[in-house]
């Protein structure tokens, strides 16, 4: 090996585990080991080795992130130690690599390479537009339950041909006829989802051989972070590149496996030992991240579930401060006294940037939102309402879409009649369908005479069509995205018609796009050839939420333990730690409590200095009405001299122990709240139901006993409630 004073560099800060991870040559490689013991920075070291080194070629690299942030921050600090040539590599998320191939490759399955990814409401859209088409009753079969059945069967690589061969009940047939006509219509309609990225690859990779030898031959090294996290079909793929070269390194840490309800499986981490028998196996145990007395509490807690890897985490950053725990009265109080906790920390000089708040889901964030509001105190949400997300900025994605996927009738529908134009609901149907009955594109259908429009409908979109093809003709110049972008925006009387609104709505909206603009600039001025206009579409489509992380802005970080992982903080606030909420009722009715045990260890192990865990005597249910809670049984789990709080009996409301389930929790709360229960609903099959915790769901069944059976639209199962003491009512 060359002396090279860049190598030096990089392995001086590396402890000899590390170092052995990041200078192993070929062959598979796994690194297990616990939080914040440097994972992802052995993977940056060891692309910035490989290159270094020359063993690799930065195109011959395959870095698998978890979030787009990552996968930048990880690519940035390559370029730091390389330089330019690490462009090449690519370092991305699962879905934007598969995106990738699948823009090169894409007609070999089918669709074009200038396909639409369809984000999750799209895809509702459809599967509605699907039940609609066989009659079904939408409320009964939301178009919600049947896209996370589609989505988990995806997942685990079942094809609607299988999943039809293994059906029992009449849902699951309504499932299967769905599963069949939703993947027929994306292909009619040029468009994929997010689980077909993956999906559609792996087809990709088993059905073209040169295909896969191409790409098994030009990633020499790959590496995953976040193995623990895979599900089955990313699992596939990755055999799929790999099974030649064998030089797959993967990393992980099995208590931090928090996504099975994506179906990722553990197992694929857990056996990684089995599949590669001659795996090069690193353990890392140094933490470089936190307290001890904080490594000690996540260590402890994660000691109540059976059949963890056993791991010896230490650190030397000494002992620091106890663990705080806080009782509040309620979620207010609770807000209030994190707002202030944060501005106390700012006066003493800590930076916003260095706080985070977690909580278990989103709709928690809503009061701590209104107090850091009021208190002036700057945050930002992830995973709040998301940019992406807004209708102004999808309408502009959507013109942008459609004028190169002519076939993308989502994006046509979206456009058509905003602003409004007189093209009215009738009209767009008759296009639809007779593009679906002739076989030509929506745009074609637009175009055509022969859509039996009424005459000013037909004028109205004449002169949509015009102005769509003038920019179709601009957009096929292949001009800065942001200059398209803009001109979409002026000559389809978009912004005119906002600012004629002259509303502080519209306003807001203007920013919006104003911010969109800004985006397709950056873009344009980051893309290395030009760009073009569908890898814009591309990336905009995969932007996950929590990549709109800004740390240097001094803002405090509000985010669901989920969208914690892999990240750190100095000072870390955990709040609503309460059974039922945290660990979720949906889990310990599941029993799923270990799951949810590992996310509370990665909410713990991302503080570096500081952790305070609070929870509230009383929280507003669903429906209204407060209830009293019982302290979440993670916090009895910490050991009492690691936190600093006297041993103490707090209960949420008299008389109540452990309690077995959280339907009893709530009986009780309800009765001890003066609440209402639901002695006076019948419930007949076929009802909308919607329960405080667990959200929408279908009656599928009732038992002697005052049972009702449930499916809710977030599971793939029903579920029996005690008709009288579970908190649900009909819609
Ligand atoms: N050898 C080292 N010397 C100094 N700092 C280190 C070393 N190894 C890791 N760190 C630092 O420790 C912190 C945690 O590292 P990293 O994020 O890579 O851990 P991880 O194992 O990926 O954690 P997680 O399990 O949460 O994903 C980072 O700030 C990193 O820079
Ligand atoms: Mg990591």
């Amino acid at each position: 090996m060359p002396a090279d004073a860049v190598i030096d560099d990089l392995l001086e800060g590396l402890n000899p585990p590390q170092r052995d991870a990041v200078t192993h040559g070929e062959g598979p490689m796994l690194i297990l080991a616990g939080a914040g013991s440097g994972k992802t920075r052995v993977i940056t070291h060891r692309i910035a080795y490989l290159l270094r080194t020359g063993q690799a070629r930065p195109s011959e690299i395959l870095a698998i992130t978890f979030t787009n942030k990552a996968a930048a921050e990880m690519r940035e600090r390559v370029e730091l130690l390389v330089g330019r040539v690490s462009r090449a590599m690519w370092v991305m998320t699962f879905h934007a690599a598969c995106a990738r191939m699948l823009r090169a490759h894409a007609d070999k399955l089918g669709f074009t390479r200038q396909f639409t990814i369809y984000d999750t409401a799209d895809q509702r859209r459809l599967i509605k537009h699907c039940l609609d088409n066989r009659g079904y009753d939408t409320k009964r079969y939301t178009p919600r339950a049947l896209q996370s059945q589609i989505s988990n069967l995806k997942n685990q690589l079942i094809s609607p041909f299988e999943y039809g061969e293994t059906v029992g009940s009449p849902f699951e047939e309504i499932v299967a006829e769905i599963y069949h006509d939703y993947g027929r219509e994306l292909l009619r309609m040029n468009a994929m989802d997010f689980d077909d990225m993956l999906v559609n690859s792996v087809e990709l990779l088993q059905k073209h051989q040169d295909v896969r030898d191409n790409y098994a031959r030009q990633f020499r090294w790959v590496m995953v972070d976040e193995y623990q996290d895979t599900n089955k079909v990313q699992y596939r793929w990755l055999q799929l590149l790999t099974a030649e070269s064998r030089n797959l390194a993967v990393v992980g840490d099995d208590a931090q496996s928090i996504y099975s309800f994506r179906s990722a499986d553990i197992r694929n981490i857990l056996e990684f030992e089995e599949d590669y028998p001659d795996a090069h196996v690193v353990k890392l145990e140094q933490n470089y991240r936190s307290t001890q007395t904080i490594l000690d509490a996540a260590n402890a807690l994660i000691a109540h579930n059976r059949g963890q890897m056993p791991k010896h985490l230490w650190t030397d950053l000494g002992e620091g401060d106890p663990v705080r725990v806080r009782e509040m009265a309620d979620e207010h109080s609770e807000a209030r006294w994190v707002t202030a906790e944060i501005q106390r920390l700012v006066d003493e000089g800590v930076s916003k940037s260095e706080i985070a708040v977690f909580y278990r889901t989103n709709a928690q964030a809503r009061v701590l939102d209104e107090m850091l509001t009021r208190a002036g105190v700057g945050f930002q949400v992830i995973g709040g309402p998301k940019f992406y997300e807004r209708a102004e900025v999808k309408d502009a994605i959507a013109y942008l879409t459609f004028l190169i996927n002519p076939q993308d009738a989502t994006a046509f529908t979206r456009i058509a009649n905003s602003p409004r134009r007189g093209i009215g609901q009738t009209s767009l149907s008759r296009v639809l369908a007779y593009a679906a009955s002739t076989g030509v594109t929506v745009w074609e259908a637009a175009e055509s005479d022969e859509t039996g429009l009424a005459k000013a409908a037909r004028n109205a979109l004449g002169r949509f069509m015009e102005s769509m093809t003038e920019l179709k003709a601009r957009a096929d110049e292949n001009p800065p995205v942001a200059q398209l972008l803009d001109a979409v925006l002026h000559q389809t009387g978009y912004l005119d018609a906002l600012h004629a609104e002259r509303t502080i709505e519209a306003q807001g909206r203007i920013e919006n796009l104003e911010s969109l603009l800004t985006a397709a600039s950056q873009y344009d001025m980051n893309a290395e050839d030009g760009g073009s206009l569908d890898e814009f579409l591309q990336q905009t489509s995969l932007f996950a939420d929590s990549d709109n992380l800004r740390d240097d802005e001094g803002l405090v970080t509000l985010m669901t333990m989920h969208n914690a992982k892999g990240l750190e903080f100095p000072i870390v606030f955990m709040i609503g730690m309460e059974d039922g909420t945290f660990p979720h009722s949906r889990s310990i009715e599941e029993s799923n409590l270990e799951e949810e045990r590992r996310l509370a260890y990665v909410g713990l192990t991302r503080a570096m200095r500081q952790l305070t865990l609070t929870y509230a005597r009383r929280r507003m249910g669903y429906g209204g009405g407060a209830s009293a809670t019982i302290k979440s049984r993670f916090l009895d789990e910490l050991p009492r001299e690691l936190t600093d709080q006297p041993a103490r009996i707090s209960r949420g409301f008299p008389g109540a122990g452990q309690v077995a389930s959280w339907s009893q929790a709530a009986a009780a709360s309800a009765e001890y709240a003066g609440g209402d229960t639901n002695d006076a609903q019948l419930f007949r099959v076929g009802d909308d139901v919607v329960h405080a915790q667990l959200g929408d769901g279908v009656v599928t069944g009732l038992q002697p006993g005052g049972i009702v059976v449930v499916r809710f639209a977030g599971e793939g199962r029903d579920r029996s409630l005690m008709a009288d003491v579970a908190p649900i009512r009909k819609r």
